[in-house]
């Protein structure tokens, strides 16, 4: 969050830190500064216009209110709100307009990081043809599960080339080497969290609960960026050339699609990029208008910090 404020010049006048008593006292930089992190409680957001929440959902349960009701603006980075009726799930490219009606709650809830992704690649799609289905699967980097998942996978990579055994804190099992089809917790039918937020979410966002979908999301031994394979139907037909043209001009994607030149997104090359990366497009014959689309995006940027600050940019530009 500090890192997407500073490059954007985010025109902050006080940064203010709040953390548990775990943290407070440290200092972050900032604007050339050393801010102290301070204690939460239910007075820390007086005087306070945007408070960007991204310290787990019971943080986000406890306080948001507590923000609103001193007059910020809460754009909150936590599953807690995102199904809530009267709270906007916005990804700027997509449903801008929908931060029109934060004055419901206060309150704007940023999707989670795979969702986003998927949405930005297909909106355009959805505008030019409809869509009635998606599949997806999901390739995603350990930093979406944190520093101590990262720490992990380096970790276990190391002992396997050191012939020692590895040990597994973070993940069910080893993740070096291996992909674990296991993201948040199992529900009664087999599915994940992870994949259920992706379908519910993805609903919401472009504002269509007939879309048919079905995710399954894997955990990979990737340290940062999340790849999706997506097979979309739409309603009325696409080319993949017609794909490649809308997508060009779609906002916030950056087409790589030249698999004859071994150019297609990667997980390395976007990491620390804002863009949202698409290729491999191709025609799906097995069904009535299928597309396939190879789409690839940084978890900690566009899937979390950047599209929260894009949120507050449109905030102080249209609804200061
Ligand atoms: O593991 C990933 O790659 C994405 C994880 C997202 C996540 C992890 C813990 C709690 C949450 C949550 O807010 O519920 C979320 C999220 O959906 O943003």
């Amino acid at each position: 969050m500090r890192k997407i404020l500073a490059e954007r010049l985010f025109p902050v006048d006080t940064l203010r830190l709040l953390a548990s008593e775990r943290s407070a006292g440290q200092r972050l930089a900032f604007g050339g500064r050393q801010i102290p992190v301070e204690v939460l409680d239910d007075d820390s957001f007086e005087d306070i216009d945007i408070a960007l929440f991204s310290a787990g959902s019971s943080v986000s349960a406890r306080y948001a209110q507590a923000a609103v009701d001193a007059g910020a603006v809460v754009i909150d980075n936590t599953s807690h709100f995102r199904m809530d009726d009267e709270i906007p799930l916005v990804v700027p490219e997509v449903n801008a307009y929908k931060i029109a009606d934060h004055a419901h709650r206060g309150i704007i809830a940023n999707p989670n990081c795979s969702t986003i992704q998927m949405v930005v690649a297909l909106k355009p799609l959805y505008d030019a043809a409809g869509i009635t289905r998606i599949v997806v699967s999901t390739y995603q980097s350990v930093s979406g599960a944190g520093r101590r998942a990262m720490e992990e996978l380096g970790k276990q990579t190391a002992a396997l080339f050191n012939s020692q055994e590895v040990e597994c804190e973070q993940f069910p099992h080893q993740i070096a080497f291996n992909c674990i089809p296991h993201i948040d917790s199992f529900l009664p039918d087999g599915y994940t969290k992870e994949e259920v937020k992706m379908v519910q979410e993805t609903r919401k966002i472009l504002d269509d609960p007939e879309i048919r979908i079905t995710a399954t999301a894997v955990r990979v031994p990737v340290f940062c960026s999340h790849s999706e394979s997506i097979n979309v139907e739409t309603r009325t037909k696409l080319s993949a050339g017609d794909v490649r043209a809308i997508l060009r001009e779609a906002p916030g994607v950056l087409l790589q699609d030249d698999p004859q030149g071994n150019d297609y997104p990667l997980a390395t090359q976007a990491t620390g990029k804002d863009a949202t990366y698409v290729g491999r497009i191709r025609e799906d014959d097995s069904v009535e208008n299928g597309i396939n689309l190879w789409v690839v995006a940084d978890n900690l940027r566009k899937g979390a910090a950047l599209n929260a600050v894009q949120i507050a940019e449109i905030l102080i530009r249209d609804y200061h």
